[in-house]
């Protein structure tokens, strides 16, 4: 039993220099296990006088008591701090903003487009589609282009096969066969918006092989050039959101209009700032005409009975004078910093 104060000692030395649950578990086992030395001393009880037992078992159980009082007190001194580290490594900051989602954009082209859309729309247009792939019917002849017209060339039109009938098909390279389809489906009076795709055998710093067009028609009886001013004079006035922005008719020519007139805004250049509205300056944005009498007859429409008035504008140009995009390829490259900042 000289031996108890030592082995007392180095069971509570082994508890106290543990530094896990597992080494805590050792040192139990070490000393209160089944061939631990205290629990051997405890076995010695047995060869003794029943004072001497009395006397040993009460040191013996005083020591054993120390000792699981030693390691439960180091068993919930690691836990805590186990559950202190697991805390400070989990602990969410609830007050820390919330990550920017990234948010989903429109497309300049297709906000521009929306714009026309909608400003025709409140005066009475409905909105009219089509095919891409045409024929030369509907893209050229019907519209009263000529058969040698160099807008048939291959180096403007993108062509398909040949087709039985000697028509071909091809890439619509404006809007307007869609307005020939109309006329050739419903009777006047019509007023449709036609915003759409349109493909040219173009590509360079100003243009580009696919663009977009929104072109308008209006068919009615006793329809005239001052119907035709009023409603593009109008529409740029409300897409510019320039109230008093001057408006010039330019006399023009296109095989489907007579007479036909380009339409030029005002501007003015301050530093290197274009500004829309009063100024020096001049902006063509659109182009239009009385609907020739040819292309009426050609869809079915007595030009006696029936007139009107058709115009034709180019999206992305739209687009880059009201918002001041610079080139016209950054349209298509799908570059996410582009379209964050214009979007
Ligand atoms: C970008 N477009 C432009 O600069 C000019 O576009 C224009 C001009 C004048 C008329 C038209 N469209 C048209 C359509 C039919 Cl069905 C009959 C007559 N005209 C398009």
């Amino acid at each position: 039993m000289q031996d108890l104060d030592r082995l007392r000692a180095e069971a509570l030395a082994a508890i106290a220099q543990a530094t896990s649950l597992e080494q805590v578990e050792a040192a139990r086992v070490a000393a209160l296990g089944k061939k631990g030395t205290i629990s051997g001393l405890m076995k010695g009880l047995g060869g003794m006088s029943p004072e001497e037992r009395k006397e040993a078992g009460a040191r013996l159980n005083l020591a054993r008591d120390e000792i699981a009082a030693a390691l439960d007190s180091a068993r919930a001194a690691l836990e805590a701090q186990a559950l202190a580290e697991r805390l400070e490594r989990e602990r969410i900051d609830v007050t820390l903003p919330a990550r920017p989602e990234s948010q989903g954009r429109i497309h300049p082209i297709s906000q521009t487009i929306e714009e026309i859309v909608e400003i025709f729309a409140q005066m009475g247009f409905a909105v009219a589609e089509g095919p891409d792939i045409e024929d030369d019917f509907h893209n050229f002849t019907a519209l009263n282009i000529p058969p040698e017209h160099p807008a048939r060339q291959m180096h403007d039109t993108f062509y398909f096969g040949e087709r039985e009938d000697g028509g071909r098909h091809l890439l619509r390279t404006h809007t307007s066969p869609v307005q020939i389809r109309t006329m050739l489906a419903q009777k006047p009076p019509i007023r449709v918006i036609v915003p759409g795709r349109t493909y040219r055998c173009d590509s360079d710093m100003t243009h580009t092989p696919m663009f977009h067009q929104v072109e308008g028609l209006v068919i009615d009886k006793a329809t005239h050039m001052g119907h035709l001013k009023g409603c593009l004079i109008e529409f740029v006035r409300a897409f510019f959101e320039v109230d008093d922005v001057p408006v010039r008719f330019r006399p023009s020519f296109f095989p489907f209009t007579e007479p036909s007139a380009e339409v030029d805004i005002g501007c003015s250049r301050q530093g290197g700032e274009l500004r829309i509205g009063p100024g020096a300056g001049w902006l063509e944005v659109l182009g239009s005409g009385m609907v020739h009498p040819n292309v009426l007859r050609n869809c079915g429409i007595d030009p006696d009975e029936y007139q009107g008035f058709a115009f034709g504008m180019g999206v992305e140009r739209l687009a880059m004078l009201k918002y001041g995009i610079p080139d016209l390829r950054t349209f298509f490259e799908s570059d996410l910093r582009w379209l964050r900042h214009y979007g």
